[in-house]
């Protein structure tokens, strides 16, 4: 599979690993647009949001649970903010769903 977060999942492309279990791994952003800002990822490849199947909700809801309690632990408890791209007109660069976590800092409304 030639996904760019599929060979970081896989261990065969370095990251800064912050958190990684049988579903989901967690790692900082390459280009931190925040103090704080990192990636979870599914290990398994859904490309799209779009792609999301009903039987992903127990995985969705990992994704989630598993981005606030790691924003908490690397110290944005005052805030943060979780951010989905979904497909170009979203922003989304990297075709592997991921989970933004961005903090220690004022962010804005409404984003770019
Ligand atoms: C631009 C927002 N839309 C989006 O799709 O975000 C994709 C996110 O993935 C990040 N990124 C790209 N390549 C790498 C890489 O090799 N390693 C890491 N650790 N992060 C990467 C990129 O900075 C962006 O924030």
């Amino acid at each position: 599979m030639d996904c760019l977060f599929c060979k970081i999942a896989a261990g065969e492309i370095p990251a800064r690993k912050i958190y990684e279990d049988d579903q989901v791994m967690a790692f900082h952003d390459i280009g931190p647009q925040a103090p704080v800002h990192f990636l979870v990822i599914p290990k398994r490849h859904i490309a799209t949001l779009g792609d999301l199947d009903e039987a992903d909700r127990p995985l969705a809801g990992h994704l989630l649970y598993t981005a606030q309690r790691l924003a908490r632990e690397l110290g944005c408890d005052e805030g943060f903010r979780l951010v989905m791209n979904c497909n170009e007109l979203g922003g989304q660069t990297v075709y592997h769903i991921h989970m933004h976590v961005l903090g220690q800092r004022q962010l804005h409304w409404p984003p770019g």
